[in-house]
């Protein structure tokens, strides 16, 4: 199988590039070479590379820098999505897009399914579910996989802000009033694996659509904060105190959803795949950042 995927330095897109073992190709492109906002560079990136699926996890994931510069955010998030969408779907290629549990309002007090009504708080938020919409309208083999609250040895991320704060200071403030499930982005790796079998396997299947897939378990960012510094510290690296928060104390241009936790069971169904837990993903992206795997 050969996947093309969008972005090179992105968290998701390494995770996959590393999945690229076993005679299983996986091609990342990213800027210059290929734009989201450039429809004939994506075109160009599939005659050449002539993959069998596309991922799409190229974003723009500045969630509180999207509020001011919203025009930025919609042309990649919404048209960025949509041009990678419909030249799939010229193409005869299913596509598999990476969306974000930030299109809640996060108002209910339950799990979301994915049939539950949408509601934004934040340009970011917004522009991915304007995204969602128009892949799904753009190319009738789209599987729109909603993650949250990535983690992974690359990139920017909590846990790595965490850990690079948690040297110099002894006590963290963190909001503990914001609730969702931190997800190992190789874990996400693996789970777009199997949504990428099982549309080869079976392109005519009843696949596409929407589905939650995120860790299994969930917490608070203060509590994933409190988690990190427990792993770190028995590894012998920096910790910190954390300090539970309200939103109100700590103001941020976006406002994100106080409830972003997401039912998986329709993914799990369809896919027969499950992540495992975010306390896991902990460990195993320590191991990889102090070097020890
Ligand atoms: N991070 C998170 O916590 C979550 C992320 N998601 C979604 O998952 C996906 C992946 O996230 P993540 O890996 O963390 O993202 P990153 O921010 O780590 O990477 C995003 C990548 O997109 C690339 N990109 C941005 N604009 C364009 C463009 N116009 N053309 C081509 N590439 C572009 C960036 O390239 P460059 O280096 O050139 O800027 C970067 O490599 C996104 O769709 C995001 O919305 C969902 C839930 C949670
Ligand atoms: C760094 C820090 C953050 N916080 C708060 C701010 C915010 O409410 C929450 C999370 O902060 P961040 O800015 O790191 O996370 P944020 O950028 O909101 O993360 C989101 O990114 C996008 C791309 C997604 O799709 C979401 O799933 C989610 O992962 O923690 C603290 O309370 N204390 C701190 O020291
Ligand atoms: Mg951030």
């Amino acid at each position: 199988m050969r996947i093309l995927v969008t972005g090179r330095d992105g968290q998701i897109a390494r995770c996959l590039a590393d999945l690229a073992v076993n005679g299983r190709e996986i091609v990342c492109l990213g800027r210059p070479e290929l734009d989201l906002t450039d429809r004939a560079s994506i075109d160009a990136a599939i005659a050449k590379v002539r993959p069998d699926v596309v991922v799409n996890p190229a974003a723009y994931t500045a969630v509180d820098k999207a509020e001011s510069e919203s025009e930025a955010a919609f042309a990649v998030n919404a048209g960025g999505a949509e041009n990678v969408a419909s030249a799939a779907a010229a193409a005869a290629i299913p596509i598999v897009h990476i969306s974000t549990d930030y299109v809640f309002s996060g108002d209910k007090d339950a799990p979301y399914a994915e049939t539950d009504e949408t509601g934004p708080t934040g340009v970011y938020g917004a522009s991915k579910l304007e995204g969602e919409r128009r892949v799904l309208a753009a190319n009738p083999r789209a599987v729109v996989l909603r993650t949250a609250w990535v983690f992974s040895p690359y990139g920017n991320n909590f846990l790595k802000t965490m850990l690079r704060v948690g040297k110099d200071r002894d006590v963290l403030t963190v909001v503990a009033d914001q609730h969702g499930t931190p997800t190992y982005g190789p874990d996400i790796a693996a789970g777009i694996l199997a949504v990428c079998e099982h549309a080869v396997a079976d392109p005519e299947g009843a696949w596409p659509g929407v589905y939650h897939m995120v860790a299994e378990g969930e917490t608070t960012w203060a509590g994933f904060a409190e988690a990190i510094f427990e792993r770190s510290r028995a590894r012998g690296g920096p910790s910190a105190a954390v300090e539970p928060i309200t939103t109100a104390d700590y103001p941020t241009p976006a406002r994100r959803p106080p409830n972003s936790r997401l039912d998986t069971s329709k993914f799990q169904a369809t896919f027969r795949h499950s992540l495992p837990s975010w306390r896991s993903g902990i460990d195993r992206c320590l191991a990889v950042l102090d070097g020890s795997v």
